[in-house]
């Protein structure tokens, strides 16, 4: 109950877990499944949620943590995801660009049948993308950790964020063995202690996180985390799918925007971003990179794709 509690004081809707146990509910004879609304997740993020706490129970079972803290003794350490975000900026003047491996999305279906996550990442880092994003969900966006791993394997240097839906601290261990040199944490998902705790975990294994908010409520809450330097706004609301670039604007005006610049934090912009007016708009509002998926993935020339998108060559 207390859990529920420190929950709900920090507005996070998204419930970890299906409330009420198993479903089964026997009575006398018969066998009823119970036609609990409380056991239906109400929107796609808490159904994703639900299944990646079954997900990463069985693949903890696989590799426990000792195993995989051993894994990291013998893998080259983390690079530095902001910092290559940081100089991509001062150099383009541009916002850095995280560009976003994915092959599906719940909201989009697959963007992409011919999908070689390999040659798309090697094409995104010559068309000077600083960083990139790699999903390994497999269930809702047809993602894996295999995909982060050769990545990593055929060479490219950019930084690698694992996108995933955290909700256990072993996964950044995991992430890690394979590659990845940043983390993804969504805080409409995690209480700030959580957010806390995988923060410290992070910066002992020297890894970045980029805290996402899609609100102010939510941004309210990470800018009091100590130690928070990267802030995702997500541009869709990961409930609706709706997606409004205004999002960005509205959450850094006024004293947020200040605050966001005495702490010196980098802002990403994500989602719904097409066009050089998208990224001007973003860029105006505050952020100094972006996260791209769909309107690169979409093109068959990756390259040109990001050229077009920011209305020149950025690679040079
Ligand atoms: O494909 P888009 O609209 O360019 O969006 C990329 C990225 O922002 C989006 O994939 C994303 C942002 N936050 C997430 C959290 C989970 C899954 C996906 C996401």
């Amino acid at each position: 109950m207390y859990q529920n509690e420190v929950v709900e004081s920090q507005g996070i809707k998204i419930r970890r877990r299906p409330p009420t146990g198993p479903p089964m509910h026997y009575v006398g004879p018969f066998e009823f499944r119970l036609q609990n609304e409380g056991n239906t997740p109400r929107n796609i993020l808490e159904e994703i949620v639900w299944h990646k706490d079954k997900e990463v129970a069985q693949m903890k079972e696989r590799k426990p943590l000792y195993t995989l803290k051993k894994a990291l003794d013998n893998i080259p350490p983390a690079q530095d995801f902001i910092g290559a975000l940081r100089s991509a900026h001062q150099r383009t003047g541009l916002p850095g660009l995280i560009a976003e491996v994915k092959k599906a999305s719940p909201s989009r279906g697959i963007l992409r049948e011919d999908f070689n996550s390999v040659e798309i990442a090697q094409a995104y880092e010559k068309g000077g993308a600083a960083c990139l994003s790699v999903l390994t969900d497999d269930k809702y966006f047809k993602g894996s950790y295999e995909n982060l791993q050769a990545i990593r394997e055929a060479g490219v240097k950019c930084p690698l964020l694992l996108k995933e839906f955290i909700v256990e601290a072993w996964q950044i261990y995991y992430g890690r063995s394979k590659g990845a040199d940043a983390v993804l944490l969504i805080a409409s998902v995690l209480p700030d202690l959580d957010i806390k705790y995988m923060i410290k975990i992070c910066k002992i294994l020297g890894m970045a996180t980029l805290v996402e908010v899609h609100d102010e409520r939510e941004m309210d809450r990470v800018l009091a985390i100590e130690g928070v330097e990267l802030i995702g706004i997500n541009n869709r609301n990961l409930e609706t799918f709706e997606v409004d670039l205004g999002i960005t604007k509205k959450l850094l005006e006024g004293e947020r925007g200040e605050l966001i610049r005495q702490k010196d934090i980098l802002v990403v912009g994500e989602s719904g971003l097409f066009t050089p007016e998208d990224i001007a708009f973003v860029q105006e509002a505050g952020v100094k990179a972006v996260l791209v998926g769909e309107s690169l993935i979409k093109q068959s020339d990756h390259g040109k794709a990001i050229s077009t998108l920011f209305g020149r060559d950025i690679s040079k």
